[in-house]
């Protein structure tokens, strides 16, 4: 019956750390997506683009929606919400090693707001017994109609998951099941992109993206969220290389010194673990210039957020 080609958009929705970009990167199989092990470092949305037989599947790589606390977090939320109502279809992910809590409550009632098919993901099952999923699936069915009831859901879905998929985003448990899902709940529509696109995101940001990362995984606890890359130069040469010069920012001068390190060790190793991966990605030889700066309170400034590439 399913022989028509779909295409479509799917939002990836969850709580940071849950496991979205893991998932991303394994169905799509090529490092584009940020990962590390600090929640919330995915800011941009990174769509992604997966071209199978049967469908083509652009993914929206959702900023984790939480409550705003400063304006950086006003436009993630926004950024997500916004998502929501373009999309044929929601992939909320769920981490089946934590319990419910405040922040899966606050996505399920916006969930409720929306009348588009939603598939609950239940991730990380790969650290679980089996016997143990199905609980968790109850309980996030009964929380979810509970919600719905609790806001007088005006959606003209039921209050219930259009499906429940266990899986594991790390093992690739069950993805095919996911694909499954997701030609179902697509609509006809033509391949609205190449085959060999994975992501429709400017290299540089994807650049910045993989900087941004090693930052945070060099730097562990010591620079907090507080740190912005910003490549302001990218040239390939005649000889195909390629020269990248970026700006990581950060909020105080004790942060810029932690990042450079002792004699600039750190930044080196930054510098080199970060070549490495974008010349991965980019397929060339890497020029990189990389320099650390100082704006204090940049996540509150409107103008720099948009400069930097937050800006919807
Ligand atoms: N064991 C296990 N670990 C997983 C699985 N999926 C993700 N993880 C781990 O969970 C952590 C967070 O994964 P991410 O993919 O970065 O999570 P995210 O939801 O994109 O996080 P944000 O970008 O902060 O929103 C990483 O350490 C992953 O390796 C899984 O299926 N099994």
């Amino acid at each position: 019956m399913n022989n028509k080609y779909k295409s479509g958009f799917a939002a990836v929705i969850g709580r940071p750390n849950v496991g979205k970009s893991t998932l991303i990167n394994s169905l799509i199989g090529q490092k584009i997506v940020i990962m590390s092990d600090k929640p919330q470092t995915t800011r941009n949305k990174i769509t992604c683009v997966m071209t199978e037989e049967n469908m083509q599947v652009v993914f929206i790589d959702t900023p984790g929606i939480h409550k705003p606390m400063h304006k950086l977090g006003e436009h993630m939320v926004n950024a997500a919400q916004n998502t929501l109502k373009e999309v044929d279809v929601i992939l909320f992910v769920i981490d089946a090693t934590e319990k419910i809590g405040g922040g899966e409550r606050y996505i399920m009632k916006q969930l409720q707001a929306t009348n588009k098919p939603i598939i609950l993901l239940i991730n990380k099952i790969d650290l679980l017994d089996k016997g143990r999923i199905l609980p968790i699936i109850a309980a996030y069915q009964a929380e979810y109609k509970k919600i719905c009831e609790e806001e007088g859901s005006k959606s003209k879905t039921s209050n219930k998951f259009s499906t429940v998929i266990p899986i594991s985003a790390k093992e690739k448990d069950n993805l095919p099941e996911l694909l499954k899902e997701l030609n179902t709940a697509l609509p006809e529509g033509p391949q609205y992109f190449p085959e060999d696109m994975v992501t429709d995101q400017p290299e540089r940001l994807i650049v910045a993206e993989l900087i941004r990362e090693k930052v945070l995984l060099s730097t562990r606890d010591e620079v907090p969220h507080a740190i912005a890359v910003d490549v302001e130069e990218m040239t390939t040469r005649q000889n195909k290389d390629v020269y990248i010069r970026a700006t990581i920012y950060v909020e105080r001068d004790s942060q810029k010194r932690i990042v450079i390190g002792a004699k600039g060790s750190l930044l080196k190793q930054i510098g080199a673990s970060s070549r490495a991966d974008i010349q991965n990605l980019l397929g060339s030889k890497i020029y990189l210039d990389l320099w650390v700066k100082v704006k204090k309170d940049w996540r509150d400034r409107e103008r720099l957020l948009k400069e930097l590439g937050f800006n919807d």
